[in-house]
């Protein structure tokens, strides 16, 4: 296809000296990201079917020096599908005026790192589905910050709704393998782990919201010997919104029976925890209570068994560079 942009010198492309720190400063913040470059553009942004596209947050402004610049997406959009691109935009740290995409943006906003509710999952899905099957034509354009973690988990749970992909586990090696170089799409453990929550739930069909009590808490690492922490719960009660009430936000506020410290063990014993559907459990260093130590995701309605175990490091989100990889975790 012959491009226009490349005959003349486009708005952000006819500063050359300037142009070679831009483009070095996008492939840094770009990092494994595959990227578009042809046709004189320059975006992070991947093509995952001929129909998906994974792309980074569109900005104006100085951001746009290292980012997705949103009047070259607008142009981008515009010479490949115009009139058939749907946006959504999953970026909950900031937005932009959907005009300057053309106005077809939905917007799905959580946060960095984080999981969505498997309900939110499902709507997208439809959503996807409506759009892609009005006409042969038209295609998605999915992005929140990066357009890796948050765009990976909706895009892998369309390519599971659509059977693009028959389990989890190759949706997010495709993914990867289509938005990056180093194969690493999605990685956090509760975005992975609500992908199979998504996947069960789409083969067999939805589960029984089932209401638990939290007992004790058992945590295997030398960090925790060493420092006092603060254990906060919070959950949606089952009623699949992002809006996560605290159960306990401190063990300190009464709710701890005993507490028990043998070796690297420490088991916090509670009365009372009453918790329900999607539950974020985030454990900080009382001493510095701005960062997690690490979190994670889970839903209640599959608690198979009354033990909810992470058994290594990996599959905590986010995990501190102090803790070691044995670091094990039971509910
Ligand atoms: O995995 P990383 O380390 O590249 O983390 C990504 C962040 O890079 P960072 O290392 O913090 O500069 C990245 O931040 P930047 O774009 O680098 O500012 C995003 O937060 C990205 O999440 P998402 O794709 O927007 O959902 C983050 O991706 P996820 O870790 O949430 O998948």
């Amino acid at each position: 296809m012959a491009s226009p942009w490349s005959d003349r010198a486009s708005p952000w492309l006819d500063m050359a000296p300037f142009d070679g720190m831009k483009s070095l400063a996008r492939k840094l913040v770009s990092k494994k990201k595959r990227r578009f470059k042809q046709y004189g553009f320059n975006l992070d942004l991947s093509y995952i079917t001929s129909r998906i596209i994974a792309m980074g947050f569109p900005c104006e402004g100085a951001e746009s020096i290292y980012r997705n610049d949103i009047f070259e997406v607008f142009a981008f959009l515009n010479m490949f599908h115009e009139n058939h691109y749907k946006i959504f935009n999953l970026c909950a740290e900031r937005t932009y005026d959907p005009a300057k995409l053309g106005g077809n943006v939905e917007w799905i906003p959580f946060s960095d790192h984080n999981p969505a509710p498997t309900e939110i999952m499902f709507s997208f899905c439809e959503r996807v589905y409506d759009w892609l099957v009005a006409d042969p034509n038209n295609v998605i354009v999915v992005h929140c910050k990066a357009g890796k973690g948050r765009t990976g988990l909706m895009i892998c749970a369309y390519l599971l709704y659509s059977r693009e992909c028959s389990d989890p586990v190759t949706a997010i090696q495709y993914y990867g393998e289509k938005r990056t170089k180093n194969g690493k799409g999605v990685t956090i453990s509760s975005q992975r782990r609500y992908l199979f929550y998504f996947y069960d739930l789409w083969k067999h069909g939805p589960r029984n919201v089932a209401p638990l009590v939290i007992s004790r808490i058992s945590l295997y690492s030398s960090l925790f010997v060493k420092c006092d922490i603060l254990i906060c719960i919070a959950c949606n009660g089952g009623n699949g919104s992002f809006q996560l009430n605290p159960i306990l936000e401190s063990q300190h506020a009464g709710s701890v029976t005993n507490l028990v410290r043998e070796g690297k063990y420490t088991t916090f014993f509670f009365s009372e925890v009453r918790i329900l559907g999607d539950v974020k459990v985030t454990i900080y260093d009382s001493r510095s209570s701005s960062k997690p130590i690490f979190y994670f995701w889970f839903n209640t309605s599959f608690m198979d068994g009354n033990v909810f175990t992470l058994a290594s490091r990996s599959e905590l989100d986010k995990p501190s560079k102090s803790l070691e990889e044995d670091t094990k975790t039971w509910y």
